[in-house]
């Protein structure tokens, strides 16, 4: 596989924040164009890795070695450059969108916010399509048109979500990245976000999905990486890789994988019985 299809590599990747340990030695390649979940229980290392991505993290050197991040095939990267080529939300996101300054903004400023100075400028300028005629479509991709004028502070969590999402789509990135997209969201909501990307993810925007919840890890998504302990455990195919006995080493407790419709849940020991 040639670096240019791959979104991320890592190579032999250690984090060090102070005396913790939050990545140890992890290589991995997530080629874009497949959609990839990264499963872990809390403090896994999960949202870290993604700081790998995001450029928020370094490599640590340890024993004189420093591990390698290369994100689509290069290992240099300004921050505005990678930012044109990636969407992202995550709850750090969602926090600052919540209120203050960038609460006031509504639904379509705040997807507008997703195009960088300069690509607003050249979609303004030469463009047939202007920004504003994409805003709208990413709103509408995500079912959030009736929310256009609405201010995010004014929004539910699920409502805002969506936005956000807009907001990552807006400049058709070469991949949508979530860091746990249901937090927070009620059951409908949940079901209609998760729908929502399904149908993203069925139009070939390439997904990477990080999360504790197997029931967000959607159909669409193939593969999974299953992450403890600052450690990829395991990877491969959702069917090999989401079954009760490598879910349940993960998590340190007895569980059994449960299907309802086309998602999979994971309950406690033998409580499918009981469902
Ligand atoms: N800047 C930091 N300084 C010190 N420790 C950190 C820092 N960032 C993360 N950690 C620690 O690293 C570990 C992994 O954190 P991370 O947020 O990546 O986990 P996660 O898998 O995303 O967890 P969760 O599912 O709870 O969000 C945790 O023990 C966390 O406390």
């Amino acid at each position: 596989m040639s670096n240019s299809t791959l979104l991320l590599e890592l190579d032999q990747v250690t984090v060090n924040r102070g005396e913790v340990r939050i990545l140890d030695s992890v290589s991995a390649q997530i080629p874009l164009g497949r959609h990839t979940a990264i499963l872990g229980p809390n403090g896994s290392g999960k949202t870290s890795l993604l700081k790998l991505l995001m450029r928020q993290f370094y490599p640590s050197i340890t024993d004189s070695h420093a591990g390698q991040v290369r994100i689509l095939g290069r290992s240099d990267w300004h921050i505005d450059d990678l930012r044109k080529q990636l969407g992202i939300v995550s709850n750090e996101l969602d926090h600052t969108f919540a209120s203050g300054r960038s609460g006031r903004m509504t639904a379509l400023e705040a997807t507008l916010s997703g195009f960088s100075g300069v690509q607003l400028k050249r979609h303004l300028k030469y463009d047939g399509e202007s920004a504003v005629d994409l805003a709208h479509e990413a709103l509408r991709q995500v079912g959030a048109q009736r929310l256009t004028e609405r201010t995010l502070e004014t929004m539910s969590t699920g409502e805002r979500r969506r936005v956000l999402i807009a907001r990552a789509l807006v400049h058709s990135p070469k991949a949508l990245i979530l860091d746990e997209p249901t937090t927070g969201l009620d059951i409908a909501a949940r079901t209609a976000l998760l729908e929502q990307l399904e149908k993203l993810a069925e139009g070939g925007t390439t997904l990477l999905l990080v999360t504790h919840h197997l029931e967000e890890i959607i159909p669409a998504i193939e593969h999974v990486m299953l992450l403890g302990n600052g450690r990829v455990e395991m990877e491969g195919q959702r069917g090999e890789v989401l079954t009760d006995e490598p879910l349940s080493k993960l998590f340190g407790l007895p569980l059994h994988v449960v299907r309802e419709g086309e998602y999979l849940f994971a309950r406690p020991g033998d409580q499918e019985r009981r469902v």
